[in-house]
C-alpha cells in the first residue's frame, strides 16, 4: 500500500544519505573547494608535543581549513586577536581550544583562559574536548562554570589554567566570589559569538567580563553565522582583530542536503513525521520547534503513537538535561526533540537528519536565517552527508522558507510523499 512504498522510498533516500567513509573525508581534505582542505599538517602548526598527542588521540589526521588559517594567527607573538567565521562542523572549537592551551602555563595555578558558551550543553561538550584535547597535557586543568558547580571542590577551581563556562556564572566567578582573578587571563574566547552579542543578557554579562580583563588579553570569537549589525560590533568591541570571513554562497554545506515537505496543519505534520519516523531512525535525528510548549506536545504525541522520542527544552533541569543530551550522544535514543536551546554547537556525528518542525523565526516573525544554518548544521558533521527536512504548514511559512532560500541562493527541494518517483529519483 500507498505508505509503505512512500516509506521505503523514504528509507532509502535516508540510508543513500547514511553513506559515509573516512575516505570522503580524506577526499575532501584534498579538495581547494572544500572548509576541510587543507595543505598543512599538523605537524606544521608547531603545536605543543602534548598537544599534538592529544590532537592524534582524538583521530584526527589534518587540519581543515579553519584550523590551519586561525592556528598560525592565535598562536603568534605577541597574542593577535581574531574573528572568525566557519561553516557547521568544521572544527572551530578544536581550533580555539587548542589556542588556549597553548598561552596557559600550567605552572601557574590559576586561570589563565576562559571560553564562555551560550548553553549548559555546549559548555560541558566544549569542556569535554578541552579535556581530550589535553589528555596528554595533565597538568592543564579545566574548571566548569557552570550551574550548580560551585561548591564542587573551590580549591581545585582556584588552581585551573582554564575555565569553560555560561556567561552568567562566569561573571558571578569573576566578579560576585572571587574565583578568577580576570586581570590574570590572557585569552578570552566568545563561542557562538554572534548570539552572545545578539542576545541582550549574553551580551551584557560577556561585556562586563570583558571590562575587566587586561588590554593585552587575546580575544577570540568564532561562530558558523555573523549577522552584519553583529559582525560590525564585534569589530568594535574586538582591538585590531585579524578577520577570517565567509563569503554568504560559502556558508551553506553542500554535503547537507536541504528539503521541505507541505502539509496543511501541525496535525498533518505529525503525521508526515509519523510516516518517516522509521526512516529517520535509521540513524539519529533531532527535530526542532519553535516553542517549548509546541516541543512539549510534539514529544507527547510522537510517544502517545509508540514512538520512543526523547525531549530536551530549556525549562528542564540542568541535570535532566544533561541525562537526556548524553543519551542522545550514547545513541540510546534516536530522535531528540526540541527548541533553539540545542541549534547550536552540539556535535553528535550520527544525526543524520535534522526536521525543522517549526521554522525558524525571530520575535517579530521574520526568518532567522543564522538559526536556520545552525540547526541544519548538527547534521553534516566534517564531511559526513546530512539530510534537513523543513515542514511547511502555511502561506506564511512558505514565505518564510522562500527567504531563507535567497537569502542562502540555495535550492530547498520540494519532498512529495505523494510522488514516489521524484523520491526515488533523489534517492537514486
Ligand atoms: N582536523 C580534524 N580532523 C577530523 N575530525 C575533526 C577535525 N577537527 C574537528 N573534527 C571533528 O569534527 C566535528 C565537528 O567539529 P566542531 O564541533 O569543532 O565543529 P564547529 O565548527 O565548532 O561546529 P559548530 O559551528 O556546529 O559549532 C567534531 O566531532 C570534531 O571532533
Amino acid at each position: 500500500d500507498y505508505d509503505k512504498a512512500a516509506q521505503s522510498l523514504l528509507n532509502k533516500l535516508i540510508r543513500s544519505n547514511l553513506v559515509n567513509t573516512t575516505n570522503q573525508v580524506e577526499v575532501l581534505q584534498r579538495d581547494p573547494n572544500s572548509p576541510l582542505y587543507s595543505v598543512k599538517s599538523f605537524e606544521e602548526l608547531r603545536l605543543k608535543p602534548q598537544l599534538l598527542q592529544g590532537v592524534y588521540a582524538m583521530g584526527f589526521n589534518r587540519p581543515s581549513k579553519i584550523q590551519e588559517n586561525a592556528l598560525p594567527m592565535m598562536l603568534a607573538e605577541p597574542p593577535q586577536n581574531l574573528i572568525a567565521q566557519s561553516q557547521s562542523g568544521t572544527g572551530k572549537t578544536a581550533a580555539f581550544v587548542l589556542a588556549m592551551l597553548s598561552h596557559v602555563d600550567p605552572n601557574n595555578k590559576f586561570p589563565q583562559a576562559l571560553c564562555v558558551s551560550p548553553t549548559y550543553e555546549l559548555a560541558l561538550q566544549t569542556g569535554k574536548v578541552i579535556e581530550q584535547m589535553g589528555k596528554h597535557y595533565s597538568e592543564v586543568k579545566l574548571v566548569y562554570a557552570i550551574r550548580g558547580n560551585k561548591r564542587k571542590g573551590i580549591f581545585s577551581l582556584l588552581l585551573s589554567p582554564v575555565v569553560i563556562g555560561t556567561p552568567g556564572t562566569m561573571l558571578d566567578w569573576c566578579l560576585k566570589f572571587k574565583f578568577i582573578d580576570p586581570k590574570k587571563i590572557k585569552v578570552f574566547v566568545l563561542d557562538e559569538a554572534d548570539v552572545m552579542i545578539a542576545t541582550q543578557g549574553h551580551q551584557d554579562q560577556s561585556i562586563r567580563i570583558q571590562r575587566m580583563l587586561p588590554k593585552q588579553c587575546q580575544m577570540l570569537l568564532f561562530s558558523a553565522t555573523f549577522e552584519e549589525t553583529v559582525w560590525n560590533f564585534a569589530q568594535r568591541i574586538v582591538p585590531d582583530p585579524n578577520i577570517i570571513k565567509l563569503k554568504r554562497e560559502e556558508e551553506t554545506l553542500d554535503t547537507i542536503k536541504q528539503y521541505y515537505v507541505l502539509c496543511n496543519s501541525k496535525e498533518e505534520k505529525f503525521m508526515a513525521l509519523c510516516n518517516i519516523y522509521g526512516a529517520i531512525t535509521i540513524a539519529q535525528a533531532m527535530i526542532f520547534c519553535h516553542t517549548r510548549k509546541t516541543a512539549g506536545w510534539l514529544a507527547g504525541e510522537l510517544s502517545r503513537e509508540g514512538h520512543q522520542v526523547a525531549l530536551l527544552s530549556g525549562e528542564m533541569q540542568v541535570e535532566q538535561r544533561a541525562a537526556v543530551i548524553d543519551r542522545f550522544r550514547d545513541g540510546k535514543e534516536k530522535v531528540l526533540v526540541t527548541t533553539n536551546v540545542c541549534a547550536r554547537g552540539i556535535d553528535v556525528e550520527q544525526v543524520s537528519v535534522v526536521i525543522n518542525f517549526d521554522l525558524p523565526v525571530d520575535r517579530d516573525g521574520n526568518p532567522d536565517n543564522e538559526t536556520y544554518l545552525h540547526r541544519i548544521g548538527r547534521t553534516g558533521r566534517f564531511g559526513k552527508r546530512g539530510l534537513a527536512i523543513n515542514m511547511v504548514d502555511s502561506r506564511f511559512s512558505m514565505n518564510v522558507l522562500n527567504k531563507i532560500q535567497e537569502h542562502f541562493n540555495k535550492k530547498i527541494e520540494k519532498l512529495d510523499t505523494d510522488d514516489l518517483d521524484e523520491i526515488e529519483k533523489i534517492a537514486g
